[in-house]
C-alpha cells in the first residue's frame, strides 16, 4: 500500500520530511499550529491535497489552544490560526479549502459548548485526511479507463501518495490502472527546481513496483517525437472554472509538447482542487519561491552568488490543451464550463 505521508494519533501530527528523499527517510512530529504552518512553508510537506490535510490538524491544534467559553470569540481567534496558515502557500486552494471547512464546521456547531466544539474538530480533521484517500481511490477508478495497457505515461513533478493524504492523484491513477492488471512504466520529469519527480514520484513508484524511468525535464520533447511516450498524466494545485489549470512549473511546457506531437495530456485532482470562484486562469495565484531552490541543488551552490533568478513555483496549462480532467466525480472533457459545474453538483 502507498505511503501515508501525513500520520495523527493523540494530539501528535507526524510527517516525513520530503526535503531529504529519497535517500533520507525522517519523520517529525508536530503538537502546534504554529509548526504545521512552518512545515508547509518549508515544504517538509508539500502537494495540493497534503497541505490541506497537514492545515486541517494545524487548524484543529489551534483551536484545541484557545481558551475562551464564548463562542464568538473563540471563533474569532480561530480564523486568526486559520488565517496564518492560509498565508503559508497563495496556489494550491486545497489549503483554504480545508481551512473553510474547519470553520464552517465549527460554525455549523456554535450553539455548543466550545470545549465540545473542540472535541468535534479533532474528528473533523481526521475525516478530511481519511477522505482524501478515499476520494484519490475512486478518482483512480475512474481516471484508470483512459489509460491503456502497455501506457508509457509521462508525469510531472510528484502528484503521488506524497503529494496527499495517500495513494496520490496522477500516480493514483497509475496504481489504480496497474491494480486492473495493465502494464504501464512511467517516465518521470525530474521537475527542476525542487526535484520532486527525481526525489519523490521516483521513489515512490520503485518502492511500488512501477516501473519508472527517470528524464531530465528537458528530455520529454525529444522522447515525444521518438515515439517513446503514449500519454502524459499531471496533477494540480488550482483549476479554475473553465478548465484553466495551474499545476507545477513545467507543466504548461509539457502540454505544449503533447499538443505538438497528438499525444492526451490528462490532469487528476480531487473536486477540492477546483476553484469554481475563478473564471479562469489568470486568476489563480502564483507562488514565486526563494532564488536559492534555482541556484542550488541541496547545498551545492550552482550559479554564482548574485545573479539575478525567477523562480515561479507553478504554471497555467489553458484548458484547450488538456484532454481530460479525472476527479473522484468522473471525468470532464471538452468543454469543461459545463463538465466541471456537473461534477461539482455531485459533491457533498
Ligand atoms: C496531488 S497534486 C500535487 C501538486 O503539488 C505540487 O506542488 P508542490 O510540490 O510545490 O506542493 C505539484 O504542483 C503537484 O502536481
Amino acid at each position: 500500500m502507498a505511503i501515508k505521508p501525513i500520520e495523527y494519533r493523540d494530539g501528535v501530527c507526524r510527517m516525513i520530511d520530503q526535503r531529504l528523499l529519497p535517500t533520507e527517510e525522517v519523520w517529525r512530529d508536530y503538537f502546534d499550529y504554529q509548526g504545521v504552518a512552518e512545515a508547509i512553508r518549508t515544504m517538509v510537506v508539500r502537494g495540493a491535497p497534503a497541505i490541506g490535510v497537514a492545515a486541517a490538524f494545524g487548524a484543529w491544534f489551534g483551536a484545541r489552544d484557545i481558551d475562551e467559553e464564548d463562542f464568538d470569540r473563540f471563533f474569532a481567534r480561530f480564523e486568526k490560526v486559520c488565517a496564518t496558515l492560509a498565508a503559508t502557500r497563495p496556489t494550491a486552494v486545497n489549503l483554504s479549502w480545508a481551512l473553510e471547512r474547519m470553520k464552517n464546521f465549527a460554525k455549523a456547531n456554535s450553539s455548543y459548548p466550545v470545549a465540545d466544539i473542540k472535541i468535534v474538530l479533532e474528528y473533523e480533521a481526521m475525516a478530511i485526511a481519511d477522505e482524501d484517500i478515499r476520494v484519490n481511490m475512486a478518482m483512480g477508478r475512474h481516471g484508470q479507463e483512459l489509460i491503456p495497457d502497455g501506457a508509457r505515461v509521462l508525469t510531472h513533478c510528484n502528484a503521488g501518495a506524497l503529494a496527499t493524504g495517500g495513494f496520490g492523484t496522477a500516480l493514483g491513477v497509475l496504481r489504480a490502472a496497474q491494480l486492473a492488471g495493465k502494464n504501464i512504466s512511467v517516465l518521470a520529469d525530474e521537475t527542476r527546481p525542487f526535484l520532486q519527480g527525481a526525489r519523490l514520484t521516483a521513489w515512490e513508484l520503485q518502492k511500488d513496483n512501477i516501473p519508472v524511468t527517470l528524464i531530465c525535464d528537458n528530455m520529454a520533447g525529444y522522447l515525444m517525437s521518438k515515439g517513446e511516450i503514449d500519454c502524459v498524466i499531471v496533477g494540480a494545485d488550482r483549476i479554475a472554472a473553465n478548465g484553466d489549470t495551474a499545476n507545477k512549473i513545467g507543466t504548461y511546457t509539457v502540454a505544449v509538447l503533447a499538443k505538438e506531437h497528438g499525444l492526451p495530456f490528462y490532469v487528476a485532482a480531487p473536486t477540492s482542487t477546483i476553484d469554481m470562484s475563478l473564471a479562469d486562469g489568470s486568476l489563480i495565484p502564483i507562488e514565486e519561491r526563494d532564488a536559492r531552490e534555482v541556484t542550488h541543488c541541496g547545498d551545492k551552490q550552482i550559479a554564482p552568488s548574485g545573479v539575478a533568478v525567477r523562480n515561479p513555483s507553478f504554471d497555467v496549462t489553458p484548458a484547450r490543451l488538456i484532454s481530460a480532467i479525472i476527479t473522484e466525480w468522473g471525468i470532464a472533457r471538452g468543454d469543461y464550463g459545463e463538465g466541471l459545474k456537473t461534477l461539482m453538483s455531485r459533491v457533498r
